[in-house]
């Protein structure tokens, strides 16, 4: 596990097991920038996320979690620095990395009048998926989808429509996941059901996943590690454990108050 900063601080679970080799990173972000006129939605940050790990991308409303997400996919263009997926940067060569990668986020809804089937062929198409019938019905078998795959996908529940985001996110097998809140709106069952869905995939693809939620719970049960957001930089960085005991807290609930309140260790990067 590694979160390097630009002050070069790095923490390394291979480190401090003794080895001496960091995994290959999967997200490698280096002072990244994006402004827009006077705003700077992303103020100069870096980190990485090897293969395998978790990582939290925390902040409160606005801090610039989205911005990031969208220049590590390459859909934005960073003003300065660089996002690099799988060794390719995103903003120059991103047709190299974009097969590997996918994203969810319940905030992206699908053509609804096709049903689930039909949507996630489109997606299984656009990334080249063979043979297609039998990954979807693998997926649907995993994600409890099989009976409501000939259904429209304006026709769900929210929970269903989270596991069909989640089949969609899943139909190339990536070995990067960008996650935006894939818990949001969900009732508490249903969520910690995608939350294992997540564990399961880390754990047989040796997934990079980075993950931006305002749920503290879910964080701490998922992540490896966290970077923390204010106002477009890195405040703080750690795994959850460390941090609660760095802050003297009980939970990462108030260790993101502290640092959402200015009362976090200060940019690191
Ligand atoms: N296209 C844009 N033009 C101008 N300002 C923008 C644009 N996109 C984002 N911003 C600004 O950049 C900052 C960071 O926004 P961003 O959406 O990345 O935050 P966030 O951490 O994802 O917030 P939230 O938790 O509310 O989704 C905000 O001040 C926002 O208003």
């Amino acid at each position: 596990m590694r979160l390097s900063g630009g002050n070069g601080d790095e923490r390394s679970a291979g480190a401090a097991q003794g080895r001496t080799e960091a995994p290959a990173a999967a997200i490698a972000v280096t002072d990244l920038v994006k402004a827009y006129g006077p705003v700077r939605a992303v103020d100069g940050i870096s980190f990485s996320v090897p293969r395998g790990a978790i990582v939290g991308l925390l902040g409160g409303n606005g801090a610039g979690k989205t911005t990031t997400i969208a220049m590590i996919m390459g859909l934005t263009l960073p003003t300065t620095g660089t996002a690099r997926v799988l060794g390719s940067d995103m903003a120059r060569e991103r047709h190299r990395a974009l097969h590997r990668i996918n994203f969810q986020s319940p905030y992206v809804e699908m053509p609804l009048r096709l049903t689930i089937r039909q949507n996630l062929t489109v997606f299984g198409q656009l990334y080249g998926v063979r043979p297609l019938r039998e990954r979807i019905d693998e997926l649907a078998a995993s994600l409890d989808l099989t009976a409501l795959l000939d259904r429209p996908s304006g026709k769900l529940s929210a929970g269903q429509k989270t596991r069909v985001a989640l089949a969609k996110a899943l139909i190339n097998a990536p070995d990067v996941l960008l996650l935006d809140e894939p818990t949001a709106s969900l009732d508490p069952d249903t969520a910690d059901w995608v939350r294992t869905r997540l564990e399961v995939y880390r754990r047989e693809r040796g997934a990079a996943i980075l993950l931006a939620s305002h749920n503290m719970p879910e964080v701490e049960r998922l992540c490896d590690d966290v970077i923390m957001m204010r106002a477009g930089r890195i405040v703080d960085r750690g795994a959850p454990a460390d941090l609660i005991s760095r802050y003297g807290r009980d939970n990462m609930e108030d260790v993101f108050l502290d640092v959402a309140r200015g009362r976090g260790q200060g940019a690191v990067t």
